[in-house]
C-alpha cells in the first residue's frame, strides 16, 4: 500500500494536518507511528485504514481486507458484545456459522467471554477495548490498524497485542501502529515513522548495527518468566537448554560476537538462556 503525497485537513480553512505525506508499506512489515500529542498519528492511521479520504493526494494498493482499532472504541451502540462481533465478523465476509465460530474463538481468546451478552455501553473501558479489537481481526485483515492499542488494556491483553502482530504478519498482512509511550520495544523489525510538523520521516536502521549473543544462567523454575521478560524487551531468544552443571560464574562474563556460542558445559541444575537477535522470534 501507498501514501502518494497525502494532504489532509479537517475543515477548508483549517490548518493542514498531513503536508504532502508519502509512504508505502509491503505485505508482512510493520511500521510504527511515533510522535508527540496531536502531531497526526490517528489522522495518518485513518487515512491509510480509509476512514478519512486525504484533501489532495491519494492512496494505493490498500489490501482488500482492512482491520482498524481505534484509540477509543465507539461503545454507544446498543448490542450485546455477541452480536456486535457477529454482525461485524458478518460484514466482513464471514458466513453464519464461520461468523459464529470467529466470535466464539476471539472472545475465548481475549478474555471477554462472560461478556458475550452483555450491552456494549455497559462494559468497561479496557474492556470495551478488548471488543474493539476483536472486531478487527476477526478475519484475518490484509492490513491492520492499531491505533495506540495498548491503551486501557490489561496485562494480559497487552502481552497478546505483539502476538496478534506477528500472527498477521506471518498471512503477509502489513500492520501499522501508532504509539506515543514507546511500547514497540515489543515489536522487533518494526520500521519506525516519525510524524512532525505534518510531515513523516522514517528512521533508517543502521545496516552494521552490531549484534551479541548474552549468554544468560537462571534457576530452571524461572526459565518460563526470564524467556517471557526478554522477549517483551524486544530480545529474541534463540535456545533454552537445560544445564546439568552448577554454572560456573565468571567475574566478568564473556560478550563474544554472534555466531560464536560458547561450547556447552555439562552437569549440574541450572537452565541457560540464550537471548540474540539476526532471527525470526
Ligand atoms: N475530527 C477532528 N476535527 C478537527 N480537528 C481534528 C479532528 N481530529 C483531530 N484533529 C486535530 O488534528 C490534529 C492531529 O490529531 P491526531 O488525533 O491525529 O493526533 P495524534 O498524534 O494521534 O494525537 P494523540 O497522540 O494525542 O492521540 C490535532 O491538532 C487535532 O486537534
Amino acid at each position: 500500500m501507498r501514501l502518494e503525497n497525502v494532504w489532509l485537513r479537517y475543515h477548508r480553512r483549517g490548518p493542514w494536518v498531513l503536508r504532502g505525506v508519502d509512504v508505502r508499506i509491503g505485505p508482512g512489515e510493520v511500521a510504527v507511528v511515533l510522535g508527540r500529542n496531536g502531531v497526526g498519528k490517528s489522522t495518518l492511521l485513518q487515512v491509510a485504514a480509509g476512514v478519512l479520504r486525504p484533501g489532495r493526494g491519494r492512496v494505493s494498493d490498500r489490501p482488500g481486507r482492512v482491520g482498524w482499532v481505534p484509540e477509543r472504541f465507539p461503545a454507544d451502540q446498543p448490542f450485546t458484545v455477541a452480536r456486535y462481533l457477529t454482525g461485524m465478523a458478518r460484514v466482513a465476509g464471514l458466513g453464519r456459522s464461520a461468523a459464529d465460530d470467529a466470535v466464539t474463538a476471539w472472545t475465548d481468546r481475549l478474555g471477554l467471554a462472560r461478556f458475550r451478552a452483555v450491552r456494549l455501553p455497559e462494559l468497561s473501558k479496557g474492556t470495551a477495548q478488548k471488543v474493539g479489537l476483536a472486531q478487527a481481526i476477526l478475519r484475518p485483515p490484509g492490513l491492520l490498524v492499531l491505533d495506540e492499542p495498548w491503551e486501557g488494556l490489561d496485562a494480559a491483553t497487552r502481552e497478546l497485542v505483539p502476538e496478534l502482530i506477528d500472527e498477521v504478519l506471518a498471512a503477509d498482512g502489513a500492520v501499522l501502529v501508532s504509539d506515543h509511550r514507546g511500547e514497540t520495544v515489543r515489536l522487533p523489525g518494526a520500521r519506525r515513522w516519525t510524524v512532525a510538523d505534518g510531515a513523516l520521516t522514517e528512521e533508517t536502521p543502521s545496516a552494521d548495527e552490531a549484534v551479541a549473543v548474552v549468554e544468560v544462567a537462571v534457576p530452571a523454575s524461572r526459565v518460563a518468566g526470564t524467556v517471557a521478560r526478554l522477549r517483551a524487551d524486544g530480545h529474541q531468544i534463540l535456545r533454552v537448554r537445560p544445564d546439568a552443571a552448577p554454572p560456573a560464574r565468571p567475574a566478568a562474563p564473556p560478550i563474544r560476537p554472534a555466531g560464536e556460542l560458547a561450547p556447552e558445559r555439562s552437569g549440574g541444575t541450572d537452565a541457560m538462556v540464550e537471548p540474540a537477535t539476526g532471527e525470526a522470534r
